[in-house]
């Protein structure tokens, strides 16, 4: 297998977090080019090296310049970085796909499962691009875009089906600020990443009914249960989910009120309509799209799911807040550990 040899890196989407991604490269050595939506954003980056709708106030390092075109972004680029909206992958990739290198590593930094096919972030590249799956990795991890953006110190984990690409890849995003693990479970990092979310929804309309930390607490623990059986039903790791991209993005994710996640629940809790909220932003809160797809994947591998469950039928509208915490606790008693 050849390993990816230069030093560009292309980052699609220009996002929170692929903004914020892009000066971890850049400080790691890269050199970067992101590919935004809206031409407006590739050129405030350029111009002013600053990403003012995302992550305002945060200077750029100008080894990062920005297009809107993405063969330009794409040309030379040995790593693909992809971080547009998990629900928008499939539609984005034939725009992407003829401008890649022929050897580039694909790696995801999405975290969401694929409403109808019920198909992981690097299971969309692989079977869209026709691409082997030890090319695609995935980076998942306690990583809120801002501080992140702000060099706080943080950790991360790379997995890849490939070790070797996955090293390399470590190699490529390691700054002073950022340290990433290796992992060659895929599949544990991504649906912790995408599990998360769905706790963090839930945790946020707690907080948002005036609920304290017991609350949060038993539901964080609970989701982590309720993760671990999903994903361990499926193949992952166990340990995966009690390391950084299981327990370490749960955690930042629940408690952090930058999370998009929790403030969507939040707000719910508070008693906004999805609709309402959907309306006051443009950010996405994968979580309220990636609960619909989790609990098919629970229900069609048999696994019992109730956050992901009740998640879900509040985010349909079928359930208030107050109603879904009320049927947590009313629940058949069981065993904390089966
Ligand atoms: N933000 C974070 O802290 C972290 C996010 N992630 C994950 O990264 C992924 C990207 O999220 P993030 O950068 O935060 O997202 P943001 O909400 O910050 O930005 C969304 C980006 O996607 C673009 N976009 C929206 N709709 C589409 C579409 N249909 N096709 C192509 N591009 C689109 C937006 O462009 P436009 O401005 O034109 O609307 C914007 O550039 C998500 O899966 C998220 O879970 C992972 C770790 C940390
Ligand atoms: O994934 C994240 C932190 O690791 C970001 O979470 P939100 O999408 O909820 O902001």
């Amino acid at each position: 297998m050849s390993e990816p040899v230069g030093n560009k890196v292309a980052v699609l989407g220009a996002g929170s977090w692929g903004t914020a991604f892009s000066i971890v490269l850049a400080d790691a050595g890269n050199e970067v080019s992101i590919w935004a939506r809206r031409e407006e954003v590739a050129e405030a980056i350029n111009d002013g090296h600053e990403n003012t709708d995302y992550l305002p106030g945060i200077e750029l390092p100008h080894a990062i310049r920005s297009t809107h075109d993405p063969e330009e972004a794409l040309a030379g680029a040995d790593v693909v970085v992809l971080a547009v909206p998990s629900q928008s992958l499939r539609q984005n990739l034939p725009t992407f796909l003829p401008h890649v290198q022929p050897d580039a590593v694909f790696v995801s930094l999405m975290k969401g499962v694929e409403l109808g096919t019920l198909k992981r972030m690097t299971e969309v590249i692989e079977e869209v691009g026709d691409i082997r799956s030890d090319r695609i990795a995935v980076v998942s991890g306690p990583n809120l875009a801002r501080e992140i953006a702000r060099r706080e110190p943080a950790a991360s984990v790379v997995a890849c089906a490939d070790d070797d690409v996955a090293t390399i890849l470590q190699k490529r995003m390691h700054s002073q600020a950022f340290r990433p693990y290796t992992s060659i479970d895929v599949l544990g990092c991504e649906l912790g990443g995408a599990y998360k979310n769905v706790v963090a929804l839930c945790v946020g309309m707690a907080v948002g009914l005036g609920f304290g930390d017991n609350t949060t607490a038993s539901l964080i623990t609970r989701g982590l249960a309720e993760t671990a059986r999903l994903a361990m039903r499926l193949g992952a790791n166990p340990l995966t989910l009690m390391g950084l991209a299981g327990l370490g993005d749960l955690v930042a994710t629940c408690s952090s009120p930058l999370s998009r996640n929790r403030t969507f629940g939040e707000k719910l809790g508070q008693g906004m309509t999805v609709e309402e909220i959907y309306a006051s932003t443009r950010q996405v809160a994968e979580g309220a799209k990636s609960c619909s797809s989790l609990r098919a994947l629970a229900a069609k591998n048999g696994v019992e799911c109730p956050i992901v469950d009740s998640v879900d039928e509040v985010v349909q509208g079928r359930m208030t807040t107050s109603q879904m915490m009320e049927s947590f606790i009313a629940r058949n008693p069981k065993p904390e550990i089966e």
